[in-house]
Parts: C-alpha cells; sequence; structure tokens
C-alpha cells in the first residue's frame, strides 16, 4: 500500500483530500482546524494529516509544486488510497484588473503551457475543468461566507520564471483570472481516473497591477477564507 512518496497505511486517507502546494499549509491547517488529528505521511516532507472537521473525516497533504509534483501525489491518492475528491487550495498571481490580492478564485477549468495531456493520445486537446458539483458547492460556501471571489478559468503553467515576460499577457487577453502550477494535471488526472477534483486559489500577487504581493508566512498562515470554504465542502 505505501507508495515511493507515501508511507500512509490503507485507511489513513478520508475520501477527500484538501491539497496545498507548501506542506507548512497542509500543517498550518491540520493543527489549527481538524480535531483528533494525526501525521499519515512524512516522505519527503510533504506532510499529510487526517483528522475530523465539525465531525465528519478529512484529509490535507501537501502537493509540492508544479504538475509533475502534484500529479505523481494526487494520482496515487486516487489509485492506492481509495480518495474520491482533491480540493487543492492554492495561491496565484492575478491576471485581471478587477482580481485583487486576496481575492478568492474558484477554478471553473485551467488552460496549460505543458505538454501534461499528451500521454492520453486524445486527437485534439483536452479542457481540464473542476468537477461541477463541487464547485456548486464552493459557491454556495463563499456566498454564505460573504467572500469576495470570482468563478472562471486559470492558467496552469510550468514556469514561474519565465523567458517572455509578457507570455502571461496572452492569456489575460483570453479572460484567464489568474496563473498557478498545478490544476490542469489535477484535472486531468481526476477525468482520466474517473474522480473528482476542485482548485480554489487566493490571489497573492498581481501580474497586471502593482498591488503589493503577499509574504510566505501570510501565504502559509493567513489564506483562510479559502482554507474554510474547502473544509465546508470537504
Ligand atoms: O501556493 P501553492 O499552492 O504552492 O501554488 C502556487 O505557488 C507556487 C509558486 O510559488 C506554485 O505551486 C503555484 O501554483
Ligand atoms: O504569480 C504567481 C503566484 C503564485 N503562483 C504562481 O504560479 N504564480
Amino acid at each position: 500500500m505505501p507508495t515511493p512518496h507515501n508511507e500512509a497505511k490503507k485507511g489513513d486517507f478520508a475520501k477527500t483530500v484538501l491539497m496545498p502546494g507548501d506542506p507548512l499549509r497542509a500543517k498550518f491547517l491540520a493543527e489549527n482546524y481538524l480535531e483528533d488529528v494525526r501525521q499519515v505521511n512524512g516522505v519527503r516532507g510533504m506532510l499529510g494529516y487526517t483528522g475530523t472537521y465539525k465531525g465528519k473525516e478529512v484529509s490535507i497533504m501537501g502537493s509540492g509544486m508544479g504538475m509533475p509534483s502534484i500529479g505523481i501525489y494526487s494520482y496515487e491518492l486516487y489509485t492506492n488510497y481509495g480518495v474520491e475528491n482533491i480540493i487543492r487550495i492554492g495561491s496565484a498571481g492575478s491576471l485581471q484588473k478587477d482580481v485583487h490580492i486576496r481575492d478568492v478564485i474558484i477554478a471553473q477549468g485551467a488552460c496549460t503551457d505543458s505538454a501534461w495531456a499528451h500521454q492520453y493520445e486524445l486527437p485534439g486537446t483536452f479542457s481540464a475543468i473542476s468537477s461541477y458539483d463541487l464547485l456548486e458547492a464552493a459557491v454556495k460556501e463563499a456566498k454564505e461566507k460573504n467572500i469576495k471571489y470570482h468563478v472562471g478559468n486559470v492558467i496552469a503553467s510550468d514556469l514561474f520564471y519565465h523567458a517572455d515576460g509578457e507570455a502571461a499577457m496572452s492569456w489575460c487577453k483570453m479572460g484567464v483570472l489568474a496563473v498557478e502550477m498545478e490544476s490542469y494535471a489535477l484535472f486531468s488526472t481526476a477525468a482520466y481516473l474517473g474522480k473528482k477534483a476542485l482548485t480554489l486559489l487566493t490571489i497573492s500577487d498581481s501580474l497586471v497591477s502593482d498591488e503589493p504581493e503577499t509574504t510566505a508566512e501570510e501565504r502559509e498562515k493567513t489564506f483562510t477564507a479559502m482554507m474554510e470554504v474547502a473544509l465546508e465542502i470537504a
């Protein structure tokens, strides 16, 4: 049952796993929101926890940065541990002037500059989308919590530092809300395996305005609106 990247045993993960890129965000969330919490993975420092939230069993585990990393962890959670739903809770850079620092994005779909979907040998382009019931539940919860949120497309990029500084502007023109680095692989893996996935993002910086960006500590500990939506719908 353990994998090269996960030492958890069968039954250690809940049906729903919340996945921040940063394992320390997983630790923060587990320690501050879960009851009866136990660590289930520590391989490579990719911390994973299972506990209860309002009486419901939930797991939280880091995904690491980028599509190869979330591709490994999500595939193993879905196939080896019987996980049904993965909700990514990440940070992202805004690509639209009306998407501000700390706003929440509920990702309806993800574009990519990666070759991720080539492995499926499709006779065309795969549109990676989130699971509608998770999306609908997140929108309902965000409304109830009076959170400032946007629903739409994101770009999952292989590149954080792009040689072409203007590359993001092409996605901006297509109405894409924000840039991050994992959702295309997550949504595609879920589709391929017949599982469910959603991404919630908090805007940490802007590529289109001079709003001051958030610090690493703020990204780890203060993106709680998004985290609470994810916990409620888990
Ligand atoms: O905050 P996380 O979830 O890691 O998400 C974003 O932050 C990392 C880049 O700084 C990438 O993983 C990107 O997708
Ligand atoms: O600009 C950003 C911010 C967070 N994550 C990214 O991938 N890009």
